[in-house]
């Protein structure tokens, strides 16, 4: 009996949360430690299923960096970072499509229709999904001068045609995209995961942005968690160096879509078992939320 009146108040304080995003939309970049784990994976796919279930349009976008990697080595072929993007030629990029959309993508679809859910999985190339340019990366120069680099075949989003995603959403699938793009002239490009979060959210109107990552969030040059995060700092801390690597695209895609119309958007720790539903239906903060 105690264990039911629990389960109620829990549910009754989540009804005002399930009331206010009931048929809005939430995008939700799916990377880092919750996918390495059984426990979380299957935790991301109830957190994904129940919210279909109750009427959020729920759209999921994976990452797949480690697995990337993985293969790369395998084949010895080096690869590279700027800012927290890969370096990406002809050979890699046959690698980061055949990992993204052939392996990764069919794994995360797999978990969730597994447990119960109906998703389908694309690329940025399915309907046109993500049209891109190439990428050229802003690099100051020490003493002074910015330097436009060539960083091979990272695309630009340029832009984005959701109707593919509208025609799921009507057929009452979870769609799970993967971060491949494609050039007017058919060229495969690869896209950071998060910057394709940010822009497939931007493009739907999200309510929400909710990136899961593989720390408890944006933290400061102490190493202390940084709750809320202003839109107009976000740039000072990439400049003094507190946000490096991977967090730069992360915290400049929140402040992408937030400017494009975005609700909210929150970094957060994916290590933490449903930690999806916890952000969303709880006042417990699990991360960093960027505010507009
Ligand atoms: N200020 C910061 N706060 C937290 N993490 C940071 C920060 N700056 C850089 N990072 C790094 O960013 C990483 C997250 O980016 P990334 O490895 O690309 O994650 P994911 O695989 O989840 O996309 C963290 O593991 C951390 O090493
Ligand atoms: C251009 C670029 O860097 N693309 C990423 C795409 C995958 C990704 O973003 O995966 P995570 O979210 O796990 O880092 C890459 O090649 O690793």
């Amino acid at each position: 009996m105690q264990h039911l009146i629990e389960k109620a108040s829990t549910l009754m304080e989540a009804l005002p949360y399930i009331r206010r995003f009931s048929g809005k939309t939430i995008v939700i970049k799916y990377g880092g430690h919750a996918m390495a784990e059984e426990k979380l994976r299957k935790s991301f796919a109830l957190d994904i299923i129940l919210l279909k279930y109750i009427g959020i349009n729920t759209v999921v976008v994976h990452g797949g960096g480690p697995q990337i990697n993985e293969t790369l080595k395998r084949y010895g072929i080096v690869s590279e970072f700027v800012k927290g993007m890969r370096v990406t030629d002809a050979e890699t990029m046959g690698v980061v499509e055949m990992v993204l959309t052939g392996q990764v993508n069919r794994e995360v679809v797999g978990y969730i229709n597994q447990h119960g859910g109906r998703a389908a999985g694309l690329s940025g190339k399915d309907g046109s999904l993500l049209v891109c340019e190439k990428l050229l990366q802003e690099i100051r120069r020490e003493g002074g001068g910015v330097e436009m680099v060539d960083i091979g075949f990272v695309g630009d989003v340029v832009e984005v045609n959701p109707a593919i995603l509208q025609a799921l959403e009507k057929g009452g699938f979870i769609p799970v995209i993967a971060p491949v793009g494609v050039g007017r002239d058919g060229q495969s490009y690869n896209i950071n995961a998060d910057v394709v979060a940010g822009k497939v959210a931007a493009a739907l109107g999200a309510e929400k942005l909710i990136l899961l990552t593989d720390v408890s969030g944006v933290k400061d040059k102490e190493g202390e968690l940084l709750s809320s995060i202003p839109l107009a700092d976000v740039p000072a801390l990439i400049e003094n160096g507190t946000v490096t690597g991977g967090m730069i695209p992360k915290v400049t895609c929140c402040t992408d879509a937030l400017a494009a119309g975005v609700k909210k958007a929150h970094i957060v720790d994916g290590r933490i078992e449903h930690a999806i539903l916890l952000e969303i239906f709880t006042n417990v903060g699990i991360g960093t939320e960027i505010q507009a």
